[in-house]
């Protein structure tokens, strides 16, 4: 036969090897600190429960977010917001604050999903634009800014606030060069807003914010960092024992032609959820998170189409008897796959007595169909228009296979409802997934139309428009803001999601948004995702 052209990405090893990896350490494993760790949270118990006043309670919550303690007190801070909420809800107390505590107080109830009207920032405009006095407010325009990020569709009012605090926060750091605490803070909104970070990456960069402020708590300082190092502890375990799993598939060596990235991977399902009692939806995901990233190389560098074709008919099979045909390095895909996503079928099965495969047959079939059909568009030298490449690309990016392994991973009871609401790609699902997409594409588009891959998002707009590349790319940038709107809805829509699922959706976007807020920092790595897994998985507080 003809020998076939393989196209190579020419991909860098991992960041870290098996062995860097394994030999991760950490003294906060184990009991020893749990006494103090205990004594410090009732410590912080006693601080909420003894603020009384409306703005030092929620600047207390809004601290405790920033250093990633929120989730030791979500029952105390429900507790407070409710009575605030009950209290002053639409009262004339809204009106007698300043900027700040108004944004400030917004920000938190539409976070925890208290619904409040974007006019309670009228009185801080005339005919429609916000009072030019108030440019001087910085901390007010910061809390402006980052309440301007939870708001939904057609709210003006929030989209006037925030161009007019950002256009004034620009201004700030451009005459204020030393860089002070509040050129710091301010530069780092402007970056990215609080409302689209990952909470354990902020956390790690804020702690270190905190300790320099003349109004730190030295109780939440010594907290913060100590639980930051345990919560450290239990992730390098995590990360170790998936670490052996992936080197017990040997698919990295098999399959060199494709990214070997276990711990970026691993990185992923951090920033959905940190929690130490997740390990399991952690080493899940990154099962998922890795084989996706083979398995995408697989279609968008190696296969041919005939073999994709192969491969692509015996997902949807979902039968170890039709591989025969298949060629070796995807026989190995398949059978790994196959293997995991069975060994996580019977898991379930044997803890809540629910049969899922189906589910999990129909979500790899999908993703794989989806990635097919961009391998014929790109060897047929077709360019959708933006419309048909988004409805397929939000499938082939793998948000609804990475979500719906995650909803198994952790919940108990599973609902019937619940799954047949994912198998039809929920809101919550597409629009996670599309900010996933649009990330994904502004961060790795360039190298992979280098090598040769479909048009992206950022190509098809051009195509169908005659933008310019940087057009187009603000275009994206705007289409992520929009989708954003439209994902803080879902917070106030009935559904029959948890919290937590909600909250591992709205990540999911985050990360993708961390992941290649410098490039990509996935597939090619950089030296700020480099000093990321540093700070989270290697270095402790000390
Ligand atoms: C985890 C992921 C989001 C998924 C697998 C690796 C990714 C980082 C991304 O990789 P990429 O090659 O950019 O996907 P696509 O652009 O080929 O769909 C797709
Ligand atoms: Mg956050
Ligand atoms: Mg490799
Ligand atoms: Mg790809
Ligand atoms: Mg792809
Ligand atoms: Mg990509």
């Amino acid at each position: 036969s003809t020998d076939i052209v393989r196209r190579s990405a020419d991909y860098q090893p991992p960041i870290w090897d098996y062995d860097y990896i394994q030999s991760l350490r950490s003294e906060y494993l184990g009991e020893e600190y749990t006494g103090q760790v205990n004594k410090l949270k009732e410590q912080v118990r006693m601080m909420l429960h003894k603020a009384m006043d409306p703005l030092e309670q929620l600047e207390l919550i809004d601290t405790l977010q920033r250093l990633g303690l929120s989730y030791h007190f979500e029952s105390e801070t429900k507790r407070i917001l409710e009575g605030l909420y009950k209290n002053n809800h639409g009262g004339d107390l809204w009106k007698k604050e300043n900027l700040y505590a108004t944004a400030l107080k917004f920000r938190l109830f539409r976070k925890h999903g208290y619904s409040v009207s974007e006019e309670v920032f009228n009185s801080f405009t005339e005919r429609g634009s916000f009072k030019a006095c108030l440019c001087d407010d910085t901390k007010g325009m910061l809390a402006l800014y980052e309440a301007s990020f939870l708001s939904i569709e057609g709210e003006n009012i929030l989209e006037e606030a925030r161009d007019f605090s950002k256009k004034h926060l620009q201004e700030f750091v451009k005459q204020n060069k030393d860089q002070n605490l509040s050129t710091v803070a301010v530069s780092h909104a402007l970056e990215l807003p609080l409302h689209w970070r990952i909470q354990r990456v902020e956390a790690r960069w804020f702690i270190d914010v905190y300790r320099s402020k003349e109004d730190m708590n030295p109780t939440l300082l010594k907290l913060a960092e100590l639980d930051f190092n345990m919560v450290q502890a239990t992730h390098q375990e995590d990360l170790k024992q998936v670490s052996r799993w992936w080197r017990s598939t040997g698919i990295a060596e098999k399959l060199s032609f494709a990214r070997d990235r276990l711990t970026e991977s691993f990185f992923w399902t951090v920033g959905c959820t940190f929690h130490p009692h997740f390990g399991y939806c952690r080493r899940i995901s990154t099962k998922v998170n890795v084989l996706i990233t083979v398995l995408d190389d697989i279609y968008d560098v190696y296969g041919t189409v005939d073999e994709l074709e192969l491969f692509t008919d015996v997902v949807e099979r979902w039968d170890i008897n039709a591989m025969d045909g298949l060629p070796n390095y995807m026989k190995i895909c398949f059978l790994a796959l196959h293997n995991s996503v069975n060994e996580m079928a019977f898991d379930i099965l044997k803890e809540q007595e629910f049969h899922i495969i189906r589910y999990f047959k129909k979500t790899w079939a999908d993703l794989c169909k989806a990635y097919l059909l961009e391998a014929k568009w790109y060897h047929s030298g077709y360019t959708p228009r933006l419309q048909e490449y988004l409805e397929n690309a939000c499938l082939s990016i793998a948000a609804p296979t990475i979500l719906l392994h995650a909803y198994f991973s952790y919940t108990n009871p599973i609902t019937k409802e619940a799954l047949d609401c994912l198998e039809e790609y929920p809101n919550i699902v597409r629009l996670s997934s599309m900010i996933l997409r649009l990330a994904d594409d502004l961060g790795t588009s360039t190298d992979e139309l280098k090598r040769g891959d479909v048009p992206k998002s950022i190509q098809c707009y051009m195509n169908e428009t005659g933008a310019s590349e940087e057009d187009a790319r603000e275009y994206i940038r705007c289409l992520i803001s929009a989708t954003w709107k439209k994902m803080n809805e879902e917070r106030f829509v009935t559904s029959p999601f948890s919290e937590t699922f909600i909250e591992i959706a709205f990540n999911l976007g985050r990360m993708a948004q961390c992941i290649y807020q410098y490039g990509d920092g996935h597939g090619v790595g950089n030296h700020e995702t480099e000093d990321r897994l540093l700070s989270l998985f290697v270095q402790s507080i000390t």
